[in-house]
């Protein structure tokens, strides 16, 4: 710890005192003690002060009570007194009546006087009274044996004749020889002494008491009772009689006081119960303790109050604090720039502009300037387009009414490096905080997104879905502007060719080129997409065009496909179809627009291709012709539909045949024979061909088997294969099963693909091959010429045989070319040890030239059509007509 600096824990305790939650409480705390202090010495003072007055009064009581009783006893006195007198002088039953008589006698009610002889008879009395002796009283006893001249007091008792209780005062009388001659008696009745009693100053318990220095009561009074005969420690009514104290009569405390009447031998007492007399002042001291009771729970309640309150504002301050901490930590570390902006108020009371509070480190980034710079200016300082472009609006009346705004906005301020931000602007006192996030990529990968849902990948040109969105647009704007839209769907004749013979990436070259080429056909705002494959379409809104110019437009299509294209060194030339429907002529909606035009197209196709036609209704017959042949071969399989023709192969040296081809048809229930040219494409198109390739498969090794079952000698049997069925992953499970179950030996299968299949994926057909191969299964290539084969391609296939392809033979008698083409095939063959065939063989010339230029085997209508088993089964039980195994 450094020195002079205090401990952490000191100052720890040092804020909390600071705290107004902690120091105002307890401010208030010490209040409400002086509030009991000063509470406790008032009522303290108050008590003193009454204890005093206690006292006072009861002083005073008692100088007021000893002048009563003493005047009661002078008066006493002087009747006895007076008595003796008349008594002593004219003999004690003279004496009475003639004071009665002279009115020195007092009221009889008041005193009872009477004198005794010296025996102690009753000889006279006032008012008169029955006989009685009192020789056995002490008081006779008392004056008879001794002369002191002093008043006898006797006890308070009940005389024998009257059922009363009095206080008996006497004197001795004496005879003229001064010997005893008897006593004076007057009686008093105890409540004389007690009658000063008042209510109003001695209260309900109040004491007045007269007794004897022997400390028996003569008479005391404590309210409305009377009371006699009870004895008193004298002495201890004499000690502390500052203090209240409890007497033998109750056990009320009381402020007493005493005071000894020597002459007659008796004491006074008074007494005030402390109690009544400080009723007053604990009346008081409640008062004063239920206001101080009350102040203290005001005052608690306001210091709970405070607390609350001065809590409540710490655990706020905390809590900003915090905010502020967390806002700074975040801010910092935060990827979005943060801006504090508070308001700054022109006098005409409306914000003039907003001064930069603080920024974050992203801040500094991306306006480009330090923090401190940017503190030092203002909002339109640093920003002056912000006042016209909205933003400083939105900024003052989220700073006037609070909330949130967020929105993207691309940005027009050079002094912000983001080409399109996301700004928040949070109302906070007396300003606004704005977080700007820098959404530039996330935008242009939004927008390539966006493109990329719409265009096609590989041409740049839009796709299904935004062909489909732009028709819809374009008849919604013809419909209101009262135009026409021309929707053409164009194929491409040849491509699946040159996708098969030269690749994936030639055939992608020649897409995009082709696409390019039909954008330069049309204007701007016409649409040209990619519909899928080799398909694309025309969208081509047009306010005055007739079907001359669009045919005009067409045939500018047609002509730019047509022109060859180089790919991979070698100039290729493709031709498209092209169908095209108009709305509103053609149809009202998109699907029908693409539908009809889609038909068109297939009309071009069927009319030689590399030609356009317009939609006439007539053609959706063609199509609906092809769904219905579609539907039908689904069920041909199941339904034995199908069947299998055989056309003979012929060796060529010896006009023998040495094996068939087989060759599929389908026997429509209601059309008839089905030429596979019809439907092949149909099951290939629609996958179908897997299955009917596989019944091909198997019942053509089937019968081959019933040939040889039947004694007939082995040929080779032949079965085209198509792309998709080469495709089939399970193709050599598929022939190995076909074989198995025939009993076939595989020596006596051949399968024939087409050149363009094999060419497609040169590595995939050969590694196929091979598996096909290690079978036994013999290979040949169909259509030879037709496609693209490299030479080196051709030396990696375990081929046997090729095939010269029909339409080189067709003209073999005048076509030079074809002639060129097929000597070329055979001796290519040849140089490959593979052996040749030539198909379509119709005409002796055909054959010759065949035979003359070395062709080795030969398949055509001049030696048989494709035929029933059973006619092959004849032809080979003719011993002449076969070449024997494998010729
Ligand atoms: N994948 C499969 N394809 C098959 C199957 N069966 C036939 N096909 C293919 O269908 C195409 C048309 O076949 P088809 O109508 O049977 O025509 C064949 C012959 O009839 C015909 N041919 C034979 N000799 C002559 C002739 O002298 N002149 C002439 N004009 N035509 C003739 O040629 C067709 C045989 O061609 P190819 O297969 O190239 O040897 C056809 O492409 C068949 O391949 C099948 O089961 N699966």
């Amino acid at each position: 710890m450094a020195a002079g600096r205090p401990a952490p824990r000191k100052m720890r305790w040092l804020r909390l005192g600071l705290e107004t939650y902690v120091s105002l409480p307890l401010f208030m705390l010490v209040l409400l003690g002086v509030v009991w202090a000063a509470s406790f010495h008032f009522i303290g003072n108050e008590r003193v002060a009454a204890q005093a007055a206690a006292r006072e009064s009861v002083g005073e009581l008692l100088d007021t009570y000893e002048a009563h009783v003493a005047r009661n006893l002078n008066g006493i006195d002087q009747t006895l007194k007076l008595v003796k007198y008349a008594s002593e002088r004219k003999g004690p039953t003279a004496a009475l009546p003639e004071l009665a008589q002279e009115g020195l006698l007092p009221p009889a009610l008041v005193f009872a006087v009477s004198i005794a002889d010296a025996s102690g008879h009753i000889v006279a009395s006032n008012p008169a009274a029955s006989e009685q002796n009192v020789a056995g009283e002490r008081y006779f006893e008392y004056h008879r044996q001794r002369d002191n001249g002093q008043v006898y007091v006797s006890e308070t008792q009940r005389d024998v004749t009257r059922d009363d209780w009095h206080i008996h005062f006497t004197r001795r009388l004496n005879g003229p020889d001064g010997l005893f001659a008897g006593v004076v008696i007057v009686e008093v009745a105890p409540a004389y002494f007690t009658s000063g009693y008042e209510r109003s100053r001695q209260g309900d318990l109040g004491l007045l008491a007269i007794l004897g220095t022997d400390g028996v009561v003569r008479a005391a009074r404590i309210g409305e009772n009377t009371s006699w005969g009870q004895r008193l420690d004298l002495a201890a009514s004499q000690e502390a009689s500052a203090q209240p104290r409890t007497t033998t009569l109750d056990n009320v405390p009381r402020y007493t006081a005493m005071r000894t009447l020597r002459t007659y031998g008796l004491v006074v007492v008074v007494g005030l119960a402390e109690a009544e007399q400080m009723a007053a002042f604990e009346a008081g001291r409640l008062t004063h303790m239920w206001e101080a009771g009350t102040a203290s729970v005001v005052l608690l309640i306001l210091i709970a109050l405070v607390w609350l309150w001065s809590w409540q504002g710490a655990k706020a301050r905390r809590r900003v604090r915090r905010a502020q901490e967390t806002y700074a930590a975040a801010s910092e570390a935060n990827l979005d720039a943060f801006l504090v902006l508070r308001a700054v108020y022109g006098k005409d009371k409306r914000i003039a502009d907003f001064r930069i509070v603080s920024t974050n480190t992203r801040a500094e980034l991306m306006t480009a300037r330090s923090k401190e710079e940017m503190r030092n200016t203002t909002l339109l300082q640093w920003l002056p387009r912000a006042r016209d472009n909205g933003i400083f609006a939105t900024l003052c009346r989220i700073t006037a009414e609070g909330g949130v705004q967020q929105e993207e906005w691309h940005n027009d301020m050079p002094e912000i490096q983001a080409e399109w931000m996301h700004w928040q602007v949070v109302g906070v006192e007396g300003g606004v905080v704005a977080i700007l996030r820098d959404i530039t990529e996330s935008k242009r990968d939004a927008a390539r997104i966006f493109h990329m849902a719409q265009h096609d990948a590989l041409t740049g040109l839009p796709n299904r879905n935004l062909i489909g969105d732009r028709i819809e647009q374009s008849i919604l704007h013809a419909e209101r502007e009262g135009q026409e839209v021309m929707v053409a769907f164009v194929d491409l004749d040849s491509f699946k060719l040159v996708n098969d013979t030269l690749g994936h990436t030639a055939g992608d070259e020649l897409l995009k080129t082709v696409a390019s080429r039909m954008v330069e056909c049309v204007r701007k705002s016409d649409t040209v997409g990619r519909f899928g494959g080799d398909e694309f379409v025309l969208v081509l809104p047009q306010a005055d065009a007739d079907d001359a110019d669009r045919a005009m437009l067409l045939e500018k299509v047609l002509a730019a496909v047509v022109r060859p294209v180089v790919l991979d060194g070698q100039e290729v030339q493709v031709s498209c179809s092209i169908g095209a429907a108009v709305y509103p002529r053609d149809g009202g909606s998109r699907d029908t627009l693409m539908m009809n035009a889609d038909a068109a197209m297939y009309r071009a196709k069927e009319m030689g291709k590399n030609n356009c036609q317009f939609y006439a209704q007539e053609m959706n017959a063609a199509l609906e012709e092809k769904l219905a042949l579609m539907e039908g071969l689904r069920r041909a399989v199941d339904d034995n539909q199908l069947r299998l023709l055989y056309q003979p192969k012929v060796d060529l040296a010896s006009g023998q045949v040495f094996g068939v081809e087989a060759l599929l048809r389908w026997q429509h229930p209601e059309r008839g024979t089905v030429r596979p040219d019809l439907f092949i494409p149909l099951a290939e198109e629609s996958g179908m061909i897997v299955a009917i390739g596989e019944w091909v498969l198997r019942e053509a090794c089937l019968q081959a088997r019933r040939w040889q079952d039947a004694g007939l000698p082995p040929i080779s049997m032949s079965v085209n294969v198509s792309p998709r069925q080469f495709d089939d992953p399970h193709l050599v499970r598929r022939v190995a099963a076909a074989l198995a179950e025939a009993a076939l030996d595989a020596q006596w299968l051949e399968l024939e693909v087409t050149e363009s299949l094999i060419m497609r994926d040169v590595q995939q057909a050969i590694d196929k091959m091979r598996e096909l191969e290690t079978m036994s299964i013999a290979l040949s290539i169909d259509d030879f010429g037709t496609g693209y084969s490299s030479l080196a391609a051709l030396k990696s296939f375990p081929i046997s045989r090729l095939k010269i392809d029909k339409s080189f033979v067709r003209d073999l008698a005048h076509s030079t070319d074809d002639q060129a083409i097929a000597r070329a095939i055979i001796s290519l063959s040849h140089q490959l040890q593979m052996r040749v065939i030539a198909e379509g063989v119709e005409t002796e010339q055909q054959r010759d030239f065949l035979v003359e230029n070395g062709c080795d085997e030969m398949q055509g209508y001049l030696f048989s059509k494709p035929v029933p088993p059973d006619d092959i089964a004849a032809m080979l039980a003719r011993p002449s007509e076969v070449a024997g195994a494998g010729a």
